[in-house]
């Protein structure tokens, strides 16, 4: 009796030992796996217009098990103290306008040129003149860059490089050439691809189509808000969601798969003697060759034999537009400026797709892009929202949303004034786009003001451009800022997105336009 006493006691024993050993062996590897590859600090910064870098900086920090909040900050926020107490950055930054930084990394350059430079000064006094550690400052920091652009642009990844010049100036250890990263698309581009090696990306933060459930939507209206211009007509669009609504914000962008004309790929089908009746199953899908090349690049050179085709040739790129609407209204709405070719009257492939060919009750492909740099805007304070054309949609979603905070909001809070600065070609009462504006100024606006562009300003006194507005209005626009205004700007960032950016900047100040952009009061929707 007292000896099976003995061995079961062992018995236990010895389960609860291993049982702790299998415990601590299970925390070592779970500490291995999350430790970064220097068991130093790693901080993840990223530049990012419309949330491409952000969304890979966040992906890259859950594969390092580090905390989005507190490991992942916008490159403006980015400080000496920080680069001074960690081991490890990884740079994660897309290039906008031309060759230049996105606006919440705008200030990087500037802002850590000088502070090095304060720096080295101090350095150089302490070694009596010697210019040896003057570039040293970050001698303990090593750093890997991931630059997002796009190759159609003269000054591809620009950003990237400019980044990666200034961490080698102050004496960083770079980890690898700079990775760019042409054309990023969630859906396409695999994360293993583009990351440095000591992030190890595993398959679940691998985006690919298979994985990330597709959006469709259905066109149910299409309306031209300008009929009296012959080119660059502006249709707004009403889509509803097939299946369940996904959620998006004022801000928010949607990525829409455009599709070649069905006479497009007719004709190459027929030069290239292929048949587009032949069914051909691709991931999972069937459908006839003809219709899986309308979402494909046709090369005007084909080396494939007909059953490659599919796998082979890649989809075309997938377009942005900002959203009109807010998901309480039930419809996705964008506003859409038809491109056509002055010399070849051909109309440019997404804008041809949504404006032409897309027929009424056609579904579209279309992903929700979740931008957070748009989104933190402070309802109750006031806004001036600046834009022109097309970029009346992002405007309309937010004036739609601080519509519906004002009507689902507790009493106390209700929204700030809200004044829309607006320009457009003709001042006919009668357009459909001026009666939306003039609905606009009815229901929500406090103020309303608008520029023509084909309206001789002399004759008859109307501004012709919003930056005119700006100027005329500056007493104005410098009162609201002062009462805690933001600044809003959506449409084209050539002629309009600039010259407004350098009217703010001769009437309020280059330093205070900064300070506005870091409070993320000054926020710009251009493209
Ligand atoms: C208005 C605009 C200007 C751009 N300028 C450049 C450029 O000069 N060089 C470049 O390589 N890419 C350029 N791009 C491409 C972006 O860098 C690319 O789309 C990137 O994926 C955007 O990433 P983000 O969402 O993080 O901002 C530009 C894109 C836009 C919309």
């Amino acid at each position: 009796m007292q000896s099976l006493y003995s061995t079961n006691v062992v018995i236990i024993f010895l389960s609860v030992a291993w049982l702790v050993l299998c415990f601590v062996m299970w925390r070592l590897h779970r500490f291995r796996c999350s430790t970064p590859a220097t068991n130093g600090t790693v901080l993840i910064t990223y530049a990012s217009q419309t949330g491409n870098a952000q969304a890979i900086a966040n992906r890259c920090a859950q594969a390092l098990d580090l905390s989005e909040s507190s490991h992942v900050i916008a490159l403006n926020s980015l400080t000496f103290e920080h680069l001074d107490s960690i081991e490890k950055i990884l740079f994660v930054v897309s290039t906008y306008g031309n060759g230049e930084a996105p606006d919440n990394g705008a200030l990087f350059i500037k802002k850590f040129s000088k502070m090095f430079a304060k720096h080295n000064a101090k350095q150089t006094s302490a070694d009596n003149n010697n210019t040896y550690h003057e570039n040293k400052v970050l001698s303990h920091l090593s750093y890997s860059i991931i630059a997002l652009g796009d190759s159609s642009y003269p000054e591809f990844c620009a950003f990237g490089y400019q980044v990666n010049q200034t961490m080698l100036k102050a004496g960083a250890n770079s980890l690898g050439n700079v990775i760019t990263v042409d054309n990023y698309e969630e859906q396409i581009t695999k994360l293993a691809d583009i990351t440095p090696d000591w992030i190890n990306i595993d398959h679940e933060v691998t985006l690919n189509p298979e994985i990330k459930s597709l959006q469709y939507w259905q066109l149910n209206e299409r309306v031209v808000l300008n009929p009296d211009c012959n080119d660059e007509k502006l249709l707004q669009l009403n889509f509803t969601s097939i299946g369940p609504c996904p959620h998006w914000q004022a801000g928010d962008l949607i990525d829409i798969q455009p599709q070649n004309p069905v006479e497009v790929v007719e004709q190459w089908l027929l030069e290239n003697q292929f048949n587009g009746d032949t069914w051909l199953t691709y991931q999972g899908h069937q459908q006839t060759l003809t219709s899986w090349l309308l979402t494909r690049e046709l090369p005007k050179v084909c080396l494939y034999t007909q059953d490659e085709l599919v796998s082979k040739l890649p989809y075309l790129h997938k377009r942005s537009y900002s959203i009109a609407s807010i998901t309480q209204s039930g419809q996705l709405e964008l506003i859409v400026r038809l491109f056509e070719s002055a010399d070849t009257k051909k109309f440019g492939l997404a804008s041809g797709y949504l404006s032409h060919y897309c027929q009424i009750g056609d579904v579209v492909e279309g992903q929700i892009r979740n931008v957070s740099a748009y989104h933190n805007i402070d309802h109750s304070k006031s806004i001036i929202l600046i834009g022109a054309g097309s970029g009346l949609a992002g405007l309309k979603a937010q004036i739609a949303e601080r519509t519906f905070f004002d009507n689902h909001s507790v009493v106390n809070n209700k929204t700030g004034p809200s004044w829309l600065i607006f320009g457009e070609r003709n001042d006919d009462p009668q357009l459909p786009l001026n009666q939306q504006l003039a609905n606009l100024q009815a229901s929500s606006l406090t103020k309303l003001s608008c520029a023509y562009s084909q309206k001789n300003a002399q004759e008859t006194q109307v501004d012709k451009y919003v930056q005119d507005i700006v100027l005329r209005e500056q007493v104005t626009v410098k009162q609201w800022v002062a009462d805690g205004a933001s600044i809003y700007v959506c449409g084209s960032l050539s002629g309009m997105g600039e010259g407004v950016q350098q009217t703010l900047i001769d009437i309020l100040g280059q330093s205070s336009l900064e300070k506005l952009q870091q409070q993320q009061r000054y926020i710009r929707d251009v493209y």
